[in-house]
């Protein structure tokens, strides 16, 4: 599950120690945008040694390394990649970036003796050609389990503004969100820069879970509870989901394929639905068996 995702600043050792207990599903350790140019060597040493020596309490690790093209994301894959984190973040991701690190990192699985495939990439879709380009860059690696939306950086490569209620983002999220669900990975919305502004925060993560993203990055641990509760399935959804099973089966024993619940139709479509909030139940463990 990767409802949440909080980024932490690579550079911060009091904020990286605390961030195991925050409830975040995803810890994401940025050696990038939050890291200034003069403290790339030691953030990547710090971040090295956290994953070395902090239990994570379960939360999956995943590290953002910077750009090929910068630069410093040889040294990144090459000092991380060797103490198996759960995932890379690789910023403005394209195709070409995505296969060179996929070969990178199958190299040092085979040196280290790691199964071939364990670390897993998440691509950030920052850029205008990187949205049009999503479909491409799933399929350039099966190491992607999700991608995440960048709006910042996107919004700066289309020379617009960003707002808070994000309609200049509405085609990149539903383009991703179509994309992802096609390709069977996690869409991962882009954090939401207010930390004091919690309805807005709730409604933008709601924006996003509409058009089924399935989950947001974080970037204070005070977002991290209303992002949960947003791409978590609510009471009522289970209760629904419990009782179209129930009638599905009823109605199916009968001979009849659709049927109404409290006055709406239920058929195949709507039973999937309601089997996959049970499922998504499940995993988080909302319910058991
Ligand atoms: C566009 C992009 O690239 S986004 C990704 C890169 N950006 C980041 O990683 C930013 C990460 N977040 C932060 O640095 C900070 O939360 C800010 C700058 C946004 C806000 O800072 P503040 O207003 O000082 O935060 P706040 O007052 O809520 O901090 C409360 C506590 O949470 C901690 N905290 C804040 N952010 C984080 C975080 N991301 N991870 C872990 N702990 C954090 C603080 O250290 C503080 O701890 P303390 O009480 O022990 O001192
Ligand atoms: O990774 C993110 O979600 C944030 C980011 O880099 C951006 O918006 O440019
Ligand atoms: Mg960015």
């Amino acid at each position: 599950m990767r409802r949440s995702m909080l980024f932490i600043p690579g550079n911060n050792p009091s904020m990286i120690q605390n961030s195991p207990f925050l409830g975040a599903d995803s810890i994401i350790l940025d050696l990038e945008d939050a890291v200034s140019l003069d403290e790339k060597d030691s953030a990547r040493c710090l971040v090295r040694n956290a994953l070395l020596s902090l239990d994570f309490n379960g939360c999956e690790k995943v590290v953002r390394i910077n750009s090929i093209s910068s630069g410093f994301g040889y040294d990144d894959i090459d000092a991380i990649a060797r103490i198996k984190p759960d995932a890379f973040l690789i910023p403005k991701a394209t195709e070409d970036d995505i296969e060179e690190i996929d070969s990178l990192i199958s190299t040092i699985e085979r040196e280290e003796g790691f199964k071939l495939g364990c670390i897993k990439l998440i691509p950030l879709i920052e850029t205008a050609f990187g949205v049009e380009d999503v479909f491409n860059i799933i399929k350039s690696s099966k190491r992607i389990v999700a991608v995440l939306l960048g709006a910042e950086d996107l919004t700066a490569d289309m020379g617009i503004k960003r707002t808070k209620e994000g309609e200049e983002i509405f085609y990149a999220r539903s383009r991703i969100a179509s994309v992802c669900a096609a390709l069977k990975v996690d869409a991962i919305d882009t954090p939401f820069t207010d930390v004091n502004d919690f309805e807005g925060l709730r409604k933008d993560a709601e924006k996003a879970k509409l058009i089924g993203m399935s989950g947001k990055a974080a970037i204070n641990p005070r977002q991290i509870d209303v992002i949960n509760e947003v791409f978590s399935p609510s009471f009522d959804d289970i209760n629904w989901a419990k009782r179209v099973i129930e009638a599905y089966e009823k109605a199916k024993m009968e001979g009849k394929g659709v049927f109404a619940l409290d006055g709406k139709m239920v058929d195949a479509p709507i039973l999937l639905r309601a089997k996959n909030i049970i499922e998504k139940a499940k995993a988080i463990g909302l319910i058991k068996g």
